[in-house]
């Protein structure tokens, strides 16, 4: 006799990097005030969930023990809003596979949050609206509202209110992953100790980079890359100085550190120059591994159907 188990719905979350991060005040419900433009990048996690007896994480992929699998995991809190929010247990199996570095600067925290969002608003049928999964999404964190989105998008308020940015080319970057990771809250604390300090330069509007995203050439937005965070991330770990010297010898148009580190990302003029890049700088050990990546790429995307299956 055929009897019907449901088939997993799998979703895939993109990593970003920040092309422009100016870093505004501590407000005083402890976030800094954003202005960002976010690029979605093809180095991503996939996702899946599937009906099941009670709520469980697994990770696998590279860096799969270093990531919590009880409620301090994203997708564990999102899959307990959305169930709370329907009125369901969330009995789910969420089976994560990494492909972007923990604490790495590249949200795939985030990217996995908005994963399961997407996953389980079709397992479940919810028929959620963007807005919906926008206003969830914003809840779990800051980034996540722009890894369900993807593309490029400027990020204001914390970093969740997003406007999508027209960017007709795509982007070669090349990643050079770090031996640990940073914690994001030290490092916006890093950066306000260092303010309190001195007068560490702060980035300007984001106009002059836009611009650039409109003309779609790399050698134009390359000077216009900018991170208020770079100051901090180098300054907790000051090998990534050297990191992103030999991505510019190995050459890259311009390294910047992502988000709040410890990931440098470095931008190449083509898709084979960012071959070349990353073979020199895997050599030139200064980093744990480099990864070749594009953007823009979509946000979280289902990448299977969710039809049940026979077995
Ligand atoms: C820095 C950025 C840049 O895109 O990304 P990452 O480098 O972490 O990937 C983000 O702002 C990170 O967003 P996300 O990782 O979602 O942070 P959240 O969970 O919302 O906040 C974690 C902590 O970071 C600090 N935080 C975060 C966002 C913000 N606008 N101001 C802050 O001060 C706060 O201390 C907060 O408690
Ligand atoms: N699904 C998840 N993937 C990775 N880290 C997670 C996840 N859920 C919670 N975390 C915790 O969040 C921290 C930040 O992870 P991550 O989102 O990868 O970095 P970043 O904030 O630098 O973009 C990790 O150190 C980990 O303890």
């Amino acid at each position: 006799m055929l009897s019907v188990v449901p088939r997993p719905v799998v979703v895939r979350a993109p990593s970003k990097v920040n092309l422009h991060l100016a870093v505004g005040d501590l407000r005083d419900d402890g976030y800094h005030e954003l202005n960002t433009v976010f690029q979605a990048l093809s180095l991503s996690d996939t996702v899946s969930v599937v009906p099941a007896e009670t709520l469980s994480v697994t990770v696998r992929g590279e860096d799969a023990r270093v990531v919590p699998t009880d409620s301090s995991n994203l997708v564990w809190q999102a899959a307990e809003l959305l169930a709370a929010e329907s009125g369901r247990r969330p009995d789910v199996e969420i089976a994560i596979d990494k492909g972007i570095p923990v604490a790495g600067g590249m949200a795939g925290g985030s990217a996995d949050a908005a994963a399961t969002l997407v996953g389980l608003n079709a397992l479940w049928q919810l028929d959620l609206s963007r807005e919906e999964l926008d206003g969830f999404a914003a809840k779990l964190g800051s980034d996540v509202p722009f890894s369900l989105h993807g593309g490029t998008a400027v990020g204001t308020g914390r970093g969740e209110r997003l406007l999508p940015v027209l960017s007709r080319s795509t982007f070669h970057w090349v990643l050079a992953l770090a031996k640990g990771g940073l914690s994001t809250p030290t490092v916006f604390r890093e950066l306000d100790r260092l303010r309190a300090d001195g007068n560490p330069p702060r980035l300007g509007g984001p106009e002059d980079l836009m611009h650039a995203l409109t003309t779609g050439d790399a050698a134009t937005l390359a000077p216009l890359l900018g991170n208020d965070l770079q100051s901090a991330a180098l300054s907790l770990n000051p090998g990534l100085r050297r990191t992103l010297r030999a991505g510019v010898a190995a050459g890259a148009l311009a390294g910047i550190v992502s988000g709040s580190g410890p990931t440098c990302a470095f931008l190449c003029a083509e898709a084979d120059a960012a071959v070349r890049v990353s073979a020199e700088l895997a050599g030139a050990g200064v980093c744990r591994t480099v990864r070749v990546a594009s953007g823009p790429v979509p946000g979280a995307r289902i990448i299977n159907d969710a039809a049940e299956g026979s077995h």
